[in-house]
């Protein structure tokens, strides 16, 4: 090429350039298929504001703040559109049609995983279901109620060594983040891979507190990146992925490389078990013998890995998010705190009789009602769970939505919606409670209801759920049996309030960052042994 081709081409550069993000703009702003949707000109002409705020962990709070904003339905990138009603969480989750599938963002979770796809992230429905059918068996009742004397044990050893934390008067500050996490990595050990991480009694595994979290946020914020695909195709296929990587791939690395050293062992032991005689029901014994419906091979290795990364980040950091907030929210609403104590000391005789299988912890109805409140104002999975229209347009509320479109609804803003949850940024469990003392009735009980979303819904929705509903009432309900909480004076830890977040409305919520998961700080607390002559 000549230096005259050259200028030419440098010319038709600059003067086509413009003229394209121009009509591109004009496009998305007043001929997109979307453009009656409304949403912030920024957003609705580019996808720069979702990554901007994946990134910075706090899209569900924009999401929120765009609704009260605009309404039911916002456009915040040009191809993305959020809903904020029960009739979107029943369209878009809660359908078996093969018309919404998981959006693009899942497949950009298979690079880390060497192309793996797992239950979590697969896109394909029927794919899906084969492999959800083989895990479901690891949370059926009869599984569970066999897993219960494990997540027992592991809390037991936790609550003995809070004990150590406190002789007799208040406890010096303990961080809740932190102590939840570790219970909640080691039973999620326990039951995945049959042996627990050890992060609560030593410090060998506790980078797996960073780690995860990390890893998390690099996939999640990467993943709304206008260019994700040609980044992590450069990051991984290309020598660039070594220069450029970083500590956020290093710690995803090294947290891949924890599980599949697990998964090995687990493998190992497997191999040594008779088939019907072992009584290692976890996750993995599942898994191991699982066989592909369709080729009837065994699962490779690499499938059994990604399942595994996806089953720690999902089984652990949403349960112990749910954890700290609860005992957030506790010690600062003391009569709850008092009522919820009540209501435990006065139904179990003794912190051993507290077992899912042979009493009625789970239908304890304040324990339920405190732990719904924390779900609810702090939903462990956030932000807004991308799905795409694949073939015809989608009606919902009266409003179509064509073929191409990225569709979902943040758990977050529609649990602050005013319509169904009055009073939002208050913590209030009675508003699930229809009796005579709580002033809450039934159709609002129904309604509140039909906008609780914290685990999904349909066939892509949680299938731990029953087990994270054991989980939380065996820790809370232990722990409140033996020990009195309160906040450390002062602490703002976790907290919301000017500086933070939005400022104001937000001061009582427990304050999270959005990372698909959640990374969180505090609550600070100090405890007490329960006085047993009280
Ligand atoms: C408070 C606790 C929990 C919350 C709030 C929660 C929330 C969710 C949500 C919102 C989804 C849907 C994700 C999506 O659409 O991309 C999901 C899926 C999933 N969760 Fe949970 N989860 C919790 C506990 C657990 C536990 C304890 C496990 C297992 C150990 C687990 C395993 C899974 C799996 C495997 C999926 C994928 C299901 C599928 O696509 O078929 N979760 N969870």
């Amino acid at each position: 090429m000549g230096d005259s081709d050259f200028r030419y081409l440098l010319w038709n550069i600059a003067i086509y350039s413009p003229l394209l993000v121009i009509v591109t703009c004009v496009y998305r702003l007043y001929y997109h298929p979307l453009s009656e949707v409304p949403g912030p000109v920024l957003a609705r002409i580019s996808g720069w504001p979702n990554w901007y705020y994946a990134s910075k962990g706090n899209r569900h709070i924009e999401l929120n703040r765009l609704h009260e904003k605009y309404g039911p339905r916002v456009r915040f990138a040009p191809n993305f559109v959020s809903i904020n009603t029960p009739n979107g969480l029943k369209e878009i989750y809660g359908t078996r049609s093969s018309n919404i599938v998981k959006s693009d963002w899942y497949r950009c979770i298979h690079y880390f995983a060497g192309g793996y796809q797992s239950t979590l992230t697969i896109i394909d429905p029927v794919r899906h279901s084969k492999k959800r059918r083989l895990l479901s068996h690891a949370f059926s009742d009869s599984a569970l109620g066999s897993i219960e004397q494990n997540i027992i044990k592991q809390i037991d050893k936790w609550t003995n060594l809070l004990s150590r934390e406190s002789s007799g008067d208040w406890s010096s500050a303990i961080d809740m983040d932190v102590w939840s996490t570790c219970l909640i990595y080691d039973i999620l050990g326990d039951l995945a891979f049959g042996k627990s991480f050890d992060t609560v009694e030593s410090d060998k595994n506790r980078f797996l507190l960073e780690t995860i979290p990390q890893a998390a946020k690099t996939w999640y914020s990467l993943g709304y990146h206008p260019f994700a695909h040609t980044i992590l195709r450069l990051l991984f296929h290309t020598p660039l992925g070594k220069v450029f990587a970083g500590k956020a791939f290093n710690d995803d690395k090294r947290f891949r490389a924890f599980c599949s050293n697990l998964l090995k062992e687990r493998r190992q032991l497997e191999d040594t078990l008779e088939e019907g005689k072992d009584s290692r029901k976890d996750f993995f014994h599942y898994l191991l013998r699982g066989v592909d419906p369709q080729t009837g091979e065994s699962y490779k290795f690499g499938e059994l890995s990604a399942e595994s990364v996806l089953l720690v980040i999902a089984g652990s950091e949403s349960v112990s998010e749910a954890v700290a907030a609860t005992i957030f929210y506790l010690t600062r609403n003391e009569e709850i705190l008092n009522k919820l104590k009540t209501e435990i000391r006065n139904t179990f005789t003794s912190a051993e009789e507290i077992r899912c299988s042979n009493t009625q912890l789970l239908q304890l109805p304040y324990l339920r009602a405190c732990i719904d409140e924390s779900l609810r104002m702090s939903p462990p999975s956030p932000g807004h769970l991308p799905r795409e229209i694949l073939r015809s347009s989608v009606e919902i509320d009266n409003e179509f939505y064509p073929a191409g479109t990225t569709i979902g609804v943040s758990a977050y803003a529609m649990h602050h919606n005013e319509e169904y949850f009055p009073s939002s940024f208050e913590y209030i469990p009675e508003r699930w409670i229809a009796d005579s003392n709580s002033n809450t009735s039934k159709e609002a009980i129904a309604r509140a209801r039909s906008a609780f979303c914290p685990f999904s819904t349909g066939s892509r929705g949680c299938i731990g759920k029953q087990l994270a509903y054991m989980e939380l009432s065996l820790v809370l309900a232990k722990f409140l049996w033996l020990y009195d909480i309160q906040a450390v004076p002062g602490d703002s830890t976790g907290a919301g309030g000017p500086g933070k977040g939005r400022g104001r409305e937000r001061e009582g919520e427990y304050q999270m960052e959005d990372v698909f998961v959640t990374k969180k700080q505090g609550p600070m607390i100090q405890l007490r042994a329960r006085n047993m002559t009280a």
